[in-house]
């Protein structure tokens, strides 16, 4: 997160860390006990390896009453992801067991009816994805609120030229915006998901590469059904 601020100790507490090998590499959250919603292009350079997902958590370092690293049973791209564009960008992850919930640990409803999050709607967007442009990485989870901003403004010829689908929504990033390591994490607008950070153009900060995000609404079916097939 660029230019956002550090979010209040687990008041986020749906937020999930992605990890391999120790290293946050994604956000991602809890959308049931055994089950975290995130960005299918984070498993691009994990070379099939599964993530491990930290809950519960504030710092990634230090020890807290409710952090608690979870096995990954099952991970679950959406069938339509792919490297070449952000169309169906979502991974569902299943948990080797049902998260322990408590006041760190909470499931964050997402958004069912497939209408678009108004312009200008003020929301708010958390990770511990890189807080300037060396690529500095937070020890603590930061958030920041960006206003919604019309997929017609968005799609514009000089920012992202008709590229963004019925199936994304986008956010304002003059300055303060998303960045690597964020995707994955949910945009809440009144308190509900609405939206995946997906890496876009991969670039940061820049307003004419207003943020993107994959739309929960039109994939509610995909998400409950992967739910209801897997085991347990
Ligand atoms: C395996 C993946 C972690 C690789 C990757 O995603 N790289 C990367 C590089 C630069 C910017 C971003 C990025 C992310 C989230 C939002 C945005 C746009 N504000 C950019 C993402």
């Amino acid at each position: 997160i660029l230019r956002g601020s550090e979010a209040r100790p687990h008041l986020k507490p749906y937020m999930a860390s992605l990890q391999l090998d120790g290293q946050h590499v994604c956000g991602g959250f809890l959308i049931a006990e055994q089950w975290v919603l995130s960005a299918a292009h984070c498993t691009e350079e994990t070379d099939g390896k599964l993530f491990q997902v930290l809950l519960g958590a504030h710092s990634l370092t230090e020890p807290e009453p409710h952090k608690r690293l979870y096995r990954v049973r099952a991970q679950f791209p959406h069938p339509g992801s792919n490297i070449h564009n952000n169309k169906d960008d979502l991974l569902l992850l299943q948990l080797e067991e049902k998260a322990e919930l408590n006041s760190d640990v909470r499931v964050l409803p997402f958004q069912r009816e497939d209408r678009d999050v108004a312009a200008d709607t003020e929301c708010e967007v958390a990770g511990w994805g890189t807080i300037d442009h060396s690529g500095r990485r937070p020890d603590k989870l930061q958030q920041v609120q960006r206003p919604v901003i019309s997929r017609d403004v968005c799609n514009h010829r000089t920012r992202h030229d008709g590229t963004v689908t019925r199936n994304m929504m986008c956010t304002d990033s003059r300055r303060k915006d998303t960045c690597k390591g964020d995707s994955g994490g949910p945009l809440v607008c009144d308190g509900v998901a609405e939206g995946v950070v997906t890496a876009g153009s991969r670039v940061c900060g820049n307003y004419k590469k207003p943020a993107i995000y994959t739309r929960i609404a039109p994939y509610a079916a995909w998400i409950d059904s992967v739910m209801a097939s897997a085991d347990g």
